[in-house]
């Protein structure tokens, strides 16, 4: 069984097609790093996947089940974690842990040892009978967590989980995630690259409400990944755009921050010939160095194509 299978879906808002096509699937356990720009469509695909908005076409299956039909059923299986959750601040993470329990009708035992487990395993036990108004970014984050994993949902799905926090929160939450990805899916959108590549198993990128990539990291880096050669000149007035272009060997090359990235067909006659090339163009190099593309170069690849 597929733990999500989009299939054509489309959100319409009254003047605005938010959702095109977002087709994709996940299966097993794992981290999904969903990841896309601002407006891209994250958040909205997120409300359908945990029963919170209706999709406007296409179909829908979470856990198995049919987001519309099938909604209760979704919600019991899914564990959901907004950017930045809400509290009755003046409760403690127990009390607020149970009040969270109740609403989602388990008894009293089963509240208490999984609030007992979850606030051990989200690092709140040592501050679980303080009030969650003293909370830190981080704290509130990784109880917000907490509180999504109490009715032992098979999928947990976080909304930008390390967005808004501090180099530290973000540590804290990113090694939280890296744990119970162990045990279950982990459905997380972002748009920080850095995050993907450090806890994501699956990637999927949407643009303009449509999937434009969907692939295991492994499959990706296999596909995509190739060496290419980095420089700088010390000169930075010097413009190599002819000599670049005029080259028959060199596929494709960008200029970022100074630094010149190029891809080649012929990988040893590059090495043999450019830094002679550019050394006649009068330019000295402050940096050369053989390397391969990176997650964020086959993302600007895969997006601006
Ligand atoms: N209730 C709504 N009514 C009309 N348009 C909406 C509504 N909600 C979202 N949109 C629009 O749909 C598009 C997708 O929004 P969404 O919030 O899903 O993007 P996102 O990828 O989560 O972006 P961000 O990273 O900025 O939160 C945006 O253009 C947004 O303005």
């Amino acid at each position: 069984m597929r733990v999500i299978e989009c299939e054509g879906l489309t959100k319409e808002y009254k003047d605005h097609k938010a959702l095109k096509n977002v087709t994709f699937s996940v299966d097993g356990i794992g981290c999904v790093g969903f990841l896309g720009g601002n407006g891209a469509g994250k958040t909205t695909t997120i409300r359908i996947l945990t029963g919170l908005a209706a999709p406007t076409g296409g179909k829908v299956r979470v856990v198995g089940y049919d987001v519309v039909t099938d909604r209760n059923k979704v919600t019991s299986e899914v564990g959901y974690c907004p950017q930045i959750p809400a509290f009755y601040n003046y409760m403690t993470a127990t009390e607020w842990m149970h009040w969270v329990g109740k609403l989602y009708g388990l008894d009293k035992h089963t509240i208490a040892q999984r609030t007992d487990e979850l606030l051990e395993l989200c690092g709140i036990n040592e501050a679980r009978n303080r009030p969650i108004s003293g909370y830190s970014g981080g704290m509130k984050q990784r109880l917000g967590i907490a509180q999504a994993l109490i009715h032992n949902p098979k999928l947990l799905v976080l909304d930008e989980p390390v967005s808004a926090l501090d180099p530290m929160g973000r540590y804290d939450v990113l090694l939280l995630i890296e744990k119970l990805k162990q045990h279950m899916t982990v459905f997380m959108s972002t748009h920080i690259l850095d995050d993907i590549e450090r806890i994501a198993d699956h990637i999927v990128i949407i643009k303009d409400g449509t999937v434009v990539l969907s692939s295991s990291l492994e499959q990706l880096r296999a596909n995509h990944v190739e060496p290419l050669i980095e420089f700088k000149l010390d000169q930075q007035d010097i413009d190599l755009t002819d000599v670049l272009n005029g080259l028959t060997w060199i596929r494709e090359w960008n200029l970022d921050g100074g630094i010149y990235k190029v891809l080649t067909n012929d990988m040893e006659k590059a090495k043999a010939l450019l830094p002679h090339i550019l050394l006649e163009t009068g330019g000295t190099l402050a940096y050369y160095h053989l390397s391969v593309s990176t997650l964020e170069d086959i993302f600007l690849k895969v997006v601006n194509n």
